[in-house]
């Protein structure tokens, strides 16, 4: 069968209203956790997607069943066309776990051999691929130490690099960054700008907004187990329409120049300058010796428009800013508020 030039390349995860509901027995009594109630999403060749979710959002368990290591209440998902917890499907994907363990007898390089053997990589195999990944995660040099004189960052280095032993196409990371320092949470960003941009494949959960706007190419917002808001980075930060704010001083108002000298501006009739549908749309305030509205605009032509109905009207305008919105002001619009979030 031949497949046309255009078609859509099948996605690399493909998650179809997929749940988790946690059951335990405790003295207290029965306790019943959904952690992902129905999630569906997508990540295709080439894409770095991040989950991004406050903590106890359900990322992980999204992660774990995955990984086939948490078996789904309900829903299917499958990795490269082939179904979670598959050898087929485990196989071809790398790992860098929340708390990544590696025995502290080992140097990186002693580490990198143990990953590669239980990959089944042979002698010769395990030294060019070592070779590689120390280099690719700025570990040449110190790989013979042990790994006990490692600081936090090296370490999710380390991790890094075993996750890439076997060369996997699909690259899952849990919260890489968490508990770093700023230095070691840049280290480890550059090498997964790199992974980017050598075109792998990565699945990236996060609670670090930046990290999710630096790296990711799309992101899902997930919160309480569910979905809010999935798409591009760019387009997703921006899911409400841009907004104008106007400021217009109040001595030049139409009001303040008929009224007495002295008395107080009387706020001018925005729907008598807009129309009154528009107006309604409208958030005006005082802010000093002006009035400040906030108009919602879609594109430059009603910017203009705005612009034009203010002039018409003997209105001058002291500042005017387009104000687009930011990815943390969609999460915090989408989640409620910021807790368990880093910006
Ligand atoms: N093994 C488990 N048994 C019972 N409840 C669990 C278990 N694992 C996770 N949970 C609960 O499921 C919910 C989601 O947890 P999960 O670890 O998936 O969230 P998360 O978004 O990864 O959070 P964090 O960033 O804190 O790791 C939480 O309420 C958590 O307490």
């Amino acid at each position: 069968m031949r497949t046309s030039p255009h078609a859509v390349p099948s996605p690399i995860v493909d998650v179809d209203q997929l749940r988790k509901t946690y059951r335990s027995l405790s003295l207290s009594g029965r306790r019943t956790v959904e952690a992902v109630r129905g999630v569906s999403l997508q990540a295709r060749a080439g894409e770095v997607f991040g989950l991004l979710g406050p903590n106890g959002a359900g990322k992980t368990t999204l992660i774990k069943m995955l990984l086939g290591v948490v078996k789904p209440s309900g829903g299917s998902a499958s990795l490269f066309g082939q179904p979670i917890g598959s050898v087929a499907a485990r196989t071809r994907v790398g790992y860098l776990p929340e708390s990544l363990r590696v025995d502290r007898h080992h140097t990186a390089r002693s580490a990198l051999r143990y990953y590669g053997r239980m990959s089944r990589m042979n002698g010769s195999q395990i030294r060019a691929r070592s070779e590689e990944l120390l280099r690719l995660v700025g570990l040449l040099g110190r790989d013979r130490e042990s790994v006990r004189r490692f600081s936090k960052g090296m370490y999710q280095r380390l991790g890094l690099a075993q996750a890439l032993m076997h060369d996997p196409d699909l690259l899952v990371l849990d919260e890489p960054t968490d508990g770093l320092d700023p230095v070691g949470r840049n280290e480890v960003r550059k090498v997964i700008e790199q992974l980017r941009d050598a075109g792998k494949t990565i699945f990236l959960n996060s609670h670090i907004l930046q990290e999710v706007e630096m790296v990711c190419t799309r992101v899902a917002i997930l919160a309480e187990g569910q979905i809010r808001a999935i798409g591009p980075i760019g387009e997703l930060a921006h899911g409400e329409d841009p907004r104008v704010v106007v400021e217009i001083p109040i001595a030049k108002t139409v009001d303040d120049r008929d009224s007495a000298p002295g008395s107080p501006a009387s706020e001018p009739s925005w729907s008598e300058v807009f129309g009154a549908e528009k107006s309604d749309t409208i958030h005006s305030k005082r802010l000093g010796a002006a009035f400040q509205l906030t108009i919602p605009a879609a594109d430059q032509n009603e910017i203009n428009w705005i612009v034009d109905q203010l002039r018409q009207a003997n209105h001058s305008i002291s500042r005017l800013q387009v104000h687009r919105e930011t990815l943390e002001e969609t999460f915090i619009r989408l989640v409620g508020d910021s807790k368990g979030l880093v910006s």
